[in-house]
């Protein structure tokens, strides 16, 4: 599969987003979004009223990653502000698993959810076929600019392994210092959508359309 893009909106330059939107319309293959609460995470960063007021410019999914305690909060809340995946933590859906996951899927939103580090690939068995998108973080959520978390790399190849093996439809996607210094293990481990924010892109330039070629020239170098 070729590699996807999905660029981490916390990260970009929050003074100019419509001109940053419609570059990265026509590069990447994603945008993600982080929500976080400050209770499930101790930081407060985008959020569904931002989804609404991005959708009309996005030519692209919007991918939501919900660092909430309480995720069924916001699950209608952002089918109705233009959300393409609705993704919690799987820490935060156990006791409704199954009744959250149909529910987005009522909505007519895909479904992923996201592991910490320390939750295991065990933890989703049960509905992991259920599933659109499976976003394995390399770093304790709640903060961009993290180190990676090098132990996450067999979670990938996991996710990869039972992928191939049960023949499931998920995407295999990584949250955390996607950048020239682990894109190449990570591809190699079966990553299949990088989220890039400030270490892997934005960072890289104030003007995105170079910032853009610097990642994808990066990402070759690391990968071919
Ligand atoms: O989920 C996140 C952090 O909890 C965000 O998606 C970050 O943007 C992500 O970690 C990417 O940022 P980084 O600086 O490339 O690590
Ligand atoms: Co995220």
């Amino acid at each position: 599969m070729k590699a996807k893009f999905s660029p981490s909106l916390m990260c970009m330059d929050l003074l100019n987003i419509r001109e940053q939107i419609e570059i990265i319309n026509e590069r990447a293959d994603f945008y993600h979004v982080d929500i976080m609460d400050g209770h499930y995470v101790k930081n407060i960063t985008l959020s569904p009223d931002f989804v609404k007021a991005v959708k009309p410019v996005c030519k692209l999914p919007i991918d939501c990653h919900l660092m909430v305690t309480n995720p069924e909060d916001f699950v209608e809340m952002l089918a109705e502000a233009g959300a393409d995946y609705i993704c919690p933590h799987a820490e935060t859906i156990n006791a409704q698993a199954f009744r959250i996951i149909n529910k987005i899927k009522s909505l007519g939103v895909k479904v992923g959810v996201v592991l910490n580090p320390a939750t295991p690939l065990s933890y989703i068995k049960h509905y992991i076929h259920l599933l659109d998108k499976i976003t394995i973080m390399t770093v304790d959520p709640g903060f961009a600019g993290q180190s990676f978390i090098e132990e996450m790399l067999e979670k990938i190849e996991e996710a990869r392994d039972i992928k191939e093996k049960n023949g499931y439809k998920y995407l295999i996607e990584v949250d955390g210092s996607c950048n020239e210094k682990t894109f190449k293990r990570l591809n190699d481990a079966g990553c299949e959508v990088f989220i890039v924010g400030s270490s892997g892109l934005f960072g890289l330039d104030s003007d995105l359309t170079v910032a853009w070629d610097k990642m994808i020239e990066n990402f070759k170098r690391e990968t071919e």
